[in-house]
């Protein structure tokens, strides 16, 4: 089977990008499945900085094409935030209980009408011989009072989807991808495939 490496340590990213890419018969593996430990700095101030910082690190240190992703959760009540920081805005220590709980009583009190939020996902396909290119996607959804569901990972308890009627943690992972932020990116990526595709495929 093909292999794609996919510049994560995150898990929950990872499953995803198995649904995501399991239809065009790839196998998913990512910076868990190497000997090696590998955690990029992310330095950046914007998603796509990061995507691309993650991507082009990664490829230069194993001399492989390799796909990052860089994402998080915008807030418009909260100016925006909790943005490139998602993954770390209850501390270094990256816990999406204490994340989604910093998130929850920030929000306290505040009306349904003033929730809107929204999911943004920056992919970056860096490889030996290519010019790095970026694909992004986005979701709009509100941010609920309390948690629903145990699908997904991250903020997907408490992101509620108006397109789907329910949370993004009730979605299967299909359903997710229909309309996340990261099938989205990848449905961009996916206009490039063919020449993609090809260069992925002959490298394993
Ligand atoms: O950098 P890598 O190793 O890929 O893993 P990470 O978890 O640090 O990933 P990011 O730096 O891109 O931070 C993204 C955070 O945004 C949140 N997030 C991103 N996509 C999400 C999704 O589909 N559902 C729920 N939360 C998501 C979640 O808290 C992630 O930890
Ligand atoms: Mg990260």
């Amino acid at each position: 089977m093909k292999k794609i490496l996919i510049a994560t340590n995150n898990k929950g990213k990872a499953k995803d990008f198995e649904s995501l890419f399991g239809p065009y018969g790839f196998e998913v593996q990512t910076l868990n499945d190497l000997e090696q430990d590998i955690d990029v700095e992310e330095t950046g101030v914007t998603f796509e900085e990061n995507a691309v910082l993650k991507a082009e690190t990664v490829s230069k240190l194993l001399g492989i094409m390799v796909i990052a992703d860089d994402s998080g959760l915008e807030i418009d009540k909260l100016q925006g935030a909790p943005g490139v920081y998602s993954a770390r805005y209850a501390g270094e220590a990256k816990n999406d209980e204490a994340n989604i709980d910093k998130v929850l009583s920030e929000l306290q009190g505040v009306p349904e009408e003033e929730r809107a939020a929204r999911f943004r996902c920056v992919l970056a396909v860096a490889g030996p011989g290519i010019e790095t290119v970026t694909f992004s996607g986005s979701c709009e959804g509100t941010i609920l009072e309390e948690r629903r569901g145990s699908n997904g990972f991250g903020y997907d308890p408490i992101f509620y989807s108006p397109e789907k009627g329910r949370a993004m943690a009730e979605l299967s992972p299909q359903e997710k991808g229909q309309i996340s932020h990261r099938g989205a990116a990848l449905r961009q990526l996916e206009a490039r495939l063919p020449q993609l595709l090809d260069a992925l495929g002959g490298q394993q």
